[in-house]
Parts: structure tokens; C-alpha cells; sequence
């Protein structure tokens, strides 16, 4: 029996494998959803988004789409998406990703941190937790920041242990040396999230 957080995260993989292989990037899926307070098995959980690498056209993040696909259903760029996200008393925002939100993106483009923590503006709830299954390996940016930023916004972070194997192969399938990167991402210490 899988914990309601592992079959979320295993959602996530599903839409991580839709994602085109890139030596540039990670193929990664992310979930968005909405979930009662006090509901231990997430029985009231309602799904408002998902979204994977590349879904949508250009050099797009998982979160990214999963964003923009909720804005464009309710007509306003992704950008606008913190004035379209329910808010309702007794239930909030979460997040499932495969791989930590991106802190930095060296292409320059918006880091997906940034796109959640800016759920909250105008004083909005917005995103209160992100679940993810490993932290971002070091191939494009080193050591991964999204957590200590996502910390830092005031925003919750938990890691969903055990399908780091699974989730990095799906990542890196378009990278050169794939098998040795998914070796290396779960021998360093970078996997874990013990993040001080
Ligand atoms: N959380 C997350 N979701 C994604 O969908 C994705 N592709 C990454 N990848 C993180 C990685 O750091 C960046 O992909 C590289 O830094 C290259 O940057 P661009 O993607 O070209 O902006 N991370
Ligand atoms: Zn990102």
C-alpha cells in the first residue's frame, strides 16, 4: 500500500514521461491541487492542474505548464494565474512535482520558484506546500536552491522518499550519460534533502 503522497508523486512521473527528451533539461511532471484542511486521507482533494516539461510550446517547466494550463482555462495569462486559483476557507493550495522547483534556469528564464511563490501575491494564500521527489541533481546549476527559497517565501517543502531511481531516470532519458547521472544524482548527498 502506497502512501497517498507516493501516488501522487507516481501521477507525476506519468506526466514527467510525456515530457521530450533534452540534453538541456530535466523531464519533469508537476500536479496541482487543492485539499481540505484536516483530511488525513486526502479523500476531498480536487485536481486543478497538471502539466510536464515542454507540454506547452517553447522551453517550458513542468510547473510552468501547470500553470498556464490553469490560466488559459480560466482565460488569463500565466502569469495572472494568482488571480484565478480558488481561495476557500478550510482548504488550500499544494503542489506535487517530481523534481525540486527550479531556484535557477540557466536559460534566464522565470525560475519556477519564483511562479510559485508569486501565487501569493495581493496577499493571497496561494501555493502552501510543494511535495517533490528528489532535489534538482547538480548537471545544470549546482547546488539546488529551490528548497531555501521556497523556505524562504514562507512556503512548505516536503520530499517524498523512494522513487529517487525512478524519477531521475525519467529526467535525464535525453542526456548524454544518462545511467551514470541517475548513478552519481543518487550516491551524492545532493538527493537527500537534508538541507540545514
Ligand atoms: N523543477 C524543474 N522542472 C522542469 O520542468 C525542469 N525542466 C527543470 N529543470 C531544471 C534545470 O536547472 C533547467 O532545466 C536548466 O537550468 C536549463 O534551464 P532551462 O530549462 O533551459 O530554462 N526543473
Ligand atoms: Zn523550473
Amino acid at each position: 500500500n502506497t502512501s497517498p503522497h507516493t501516488a501522487y508523486m507516481q501521477k507525476c512521473i506519468s506526466l514527467a514521461e510525456k515530457s521530450p527528451p533534452r540534453p538541456t533539461n530535466f523531464r519533469v511532471g508537476a500536479i496541482l491541487l487543492s485539499r481540505k484542511d484536516n483530511d488525513p486521507t486526502f479523500s476531498d482533494d480536487r485536481i486543478l492542474s497538471t502539466g510536464y516539461t515542454m507540454e506547452l510550446a517553447g522551453n517550458t517547466h513542468a510547473e510552468q505548464c501547470c500553470f498556464a494550463n490553469y490560466a488559459s482555462v480560466h482565460k488569463v495569462a500565466e502569469d495572472q494565474v494568482s488571480e484565478v486559483l480558488p481561495i476557500e476557507s478550510g482548504r488550500k493550495l499544494v503542489m506535487y512535482v517530481t523534481m525540486e522547483p527550479c531556484g535557477k534556469r540557466l536559460s534566464g528564464n522565470a525560475p519556477c520558484v519564483q511562479r510559485i511563490t508569486r501565487t501569493r501575491d495581493g496577499g493571497r494564500e496561494g501555493i502552501q506546500k510543494v511535495y517533490f521527489g528528489v532535489k534538482e541533481p547538480g548537471t545544470f546549476v549546482g547546488e539546488s536552491e529551490g528548497c531555501k527559497m521556497l523556505t524562504a517565501a514562507g512556503i512548505e517543502w516536503e520530499h517524498v522518499s523512494g522513487l529517487e531511481r525512478e524519477i531521475l531516470s525519467v529526467a535525464v532519458a535525453g542526456h548524454e550519460n544518462a545511467e551514470e547521472e541517475v548513478r552519481s544524482a543518487l550516491a551524492s548527498k545532493e538527493t537527500e534533502t537534508n538541507v540545514d
